[in-house]
């Protein structure tokens, strides 16, 4: 049904939020109640529907919203009545995609859109620009919002559209964190990556790149190191700490994936830090200093050093001081009725471990998508009560020696005990004072083992270090901890 049409029709009562309700109504131009402090103001065109109101709008078009659409449509409140407003200009996507299957090289089947629309990643539909046209949900494409006024109810968008909103979520993601220009973070061949757009610029380099730089140890460092390995292109890693994914790897977990790396051809530079990047005479990226003044050769940089929250142009809505992003309580309910944040740019409670959090990752961002237009559209009231789960797949391309996959669950907090040698299993076991299991990670698991980690993290069970540190395989410290999970008392 088309979006105005369906809106001029499909008034009637509804709720909205928690202990609020509103009356729809035909034609005419009406100030809709939603609450003692919300209002919804409908002035309506000829056809019953004033383009300039939205009902309910999402600013950013990625993981979370492509999850928060799916949601309204499961509760037949998207037609004509939700707007995405995306500074992309491609639907919502399945983003981990774009250091995993859309780098592999040309000859290797690359992913591409539009095969990762949200949401597959989850074994879920794949939404199209289609889907969103069918459901009535209106998305307007490369046009982010530059301003916000709380008290109107207004947002304004770059192409200087005014767009009133009854309910509004905030799902901006994060952005990646850059290299100053002046040290060169802006050269030809020096590459970020976010979104669709800076993977074509990235892969469009690989395909002529000699010598690969990958600043940055983390997961986009990881992924992209593998990645160029993939094209079979000198690749050396450079980051300031003393191992990769230092944080959440220990050292002792780190160097089996180093050696793995290295087996593969990529050299590690560690504990170091870029002084600048300097061009060539055809201006693109040559090489890096690094502070100690040695310098790297390199046609193709790509940094991965962090990600920040994208607040702005929502500040005022409430930023949390110490992680950051947009402050929501645990039905992700900004400081401003009606006002809503989720994925990546949420500083949320995270329950289990009684902290505000943001998690920047794409589990976080489908789920609290869904909790938070549940929260929206039906009378529930629970708290999300998120169990941490990261992942990382590299080195998956056909034909590559060892694919290897992980998955985390939970805290790392407290001592670790390792078990296995990587061949292909390994383990990581984080323990507390208390010898609570509070973090869990696996790589290489079977999907009957994997399904374990997030019981054994969620519920926490004593277990006997002293029988772990002993077990003979990942599969007998498996069976160990599944055992304290009988014997010890769920939270
Ligand atoms: C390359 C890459 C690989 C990743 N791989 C993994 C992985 O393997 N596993 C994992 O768990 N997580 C992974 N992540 C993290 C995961 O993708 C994010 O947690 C997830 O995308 C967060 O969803 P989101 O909707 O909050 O933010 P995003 O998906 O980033 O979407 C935010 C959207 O808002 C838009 N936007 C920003 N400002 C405005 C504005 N003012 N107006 C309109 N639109 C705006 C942005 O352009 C973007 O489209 C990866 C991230 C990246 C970048
Ligand atoms: N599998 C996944 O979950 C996955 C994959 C890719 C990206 N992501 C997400 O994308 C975002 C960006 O990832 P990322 O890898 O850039 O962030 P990250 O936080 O994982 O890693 C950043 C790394 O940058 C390095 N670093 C920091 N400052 C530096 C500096 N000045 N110079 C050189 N190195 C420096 C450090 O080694 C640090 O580990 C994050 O939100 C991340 O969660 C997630
Ligand atoms: O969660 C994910 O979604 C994409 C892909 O599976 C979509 O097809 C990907 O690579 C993930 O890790």
């Amino acid at each position: 049904m088309a979006s105005a049409a369906a809106a001029a029709q499909c008034f009637s009562s509804y709720s909205s939020f928690p202990g609020t309700w509103a009356l729809r109504q035909r034609g005419g131009a009406r100030v809709l109640q939603l609450s003692s402090r919300r209002s919804f103001c409908v002035s309506a065109a000829a056809d019953g529907f004033d383009n300039q109101n939205r009902e309910y709008v999402i600013v950013g078009g990625g993981n979370a919203a492509g999850y928060a659409a799916r949601t309204f449509v499961q509760h037949g409140m998207a037609d004509g009545r939700l707007c995405i407003v995306s500074k992309e200009p491609v639907p919502p996507y399945e983003r981990p995609a774009l250091t995993k299957g859309y780098l592999f090289p040309p000859e290797k089947k690359p992913a591409r859109l539009p095969g990762f629309h949200t949401c597959v990643g989850s074994g879920g539909q794949r939404q199209t620009a289609e889907w969103y046209k069918e459901n009535g949900i209106e998305v307007l494409y490369e046009d982010p919002v530059v301003a916000f006024d709380g008290k109107t109810q207004t947002l304004k968008t770059s192409s200087g559209k005014i767009l009133k909103y009854g309910s509004l979520i905030i799902s901006t993601g994060c952005e990646a964190s850059r290299l100053p220009e002046k040290i060169g973070g802006k050269l030809p061949g020096v590459h970020y990556i976010r979104d669709v757009a800076d993977a074509d610029s990235l892969v469009s380099s690989l395909g002529s790149a000699k010598k690969v730089l990958v600043i940055g140890g983390g997961y986009i460092g990881m992924e992209v190191a593998a990645a160029a390995c993939g094209w079979n292109l000198d690749t050396t890693i450079v980051f300031p700490e003393d191992h990769i994914m230092p944080r959440l790897f220990t050292p002792s977990l780190a160097k089996k994936y180093e050696d793995l790396y290295q087996q593969n051809g990529v050299k590690f530079i560690k504990g170091a830090l870029i002084d600048k990047l300097e061009a060539g005479s055809d201006g693109r990226v040559s090489s890096a200093v690094l502070k100690d003044g040695s310098v790297v050769e390199a046609d193709t940089a790509i940094v991965g050093i962090g990600a920040k929250p994208v607040v702005g142009p929502f500040e005022a809505v409430g930023v949390n001081p110490e992680v950051g992003g947009i402050e929501v309580d645990s039905l992700f309910r900004t400081s401003v009725p009606g006002i809503f944040a989720i994925g990546d740019v949420a500083a949320f409670p995270l329950k289990m471990y009684n902290r505000i959090a943001r998690v920047e990752h794409v589990d976080h961002a489908r789920k609290s998508a869904h909790h938070c237009v549940e929260t929206l559209l039906t009378s529930q009231t629970k708290a999300y009560d998120y169990l941490p789960y990261f992942y990382s797949r590299v080195f998956e391309y056909e034909g590559s020696s060892r694919k290897v996959w992980w998955q985390f669950y939970g805290d790392n907090v407290g001592e670790t005990v390792e078990v296995g040698n990587f061949d292909p299993k390994i383990a990581t076991f984080w323990i507390d004072s208390d010898s609570r299991l509070k973090g869990i990670f696996l790589e290489s698991g079977n999907s009957e083992e994997f399904s374990l980690l997030p019981q054994l993290a969620k519920s926490q069970p004593i277990v006997d270090k002293s029988k772990l540190q002993a077990a003979a395989s990942v599969e007998d410290a498996l069976e160990i901890a599944r055992s304290s999970l009988q014997s010890a008392p769920l939270f």
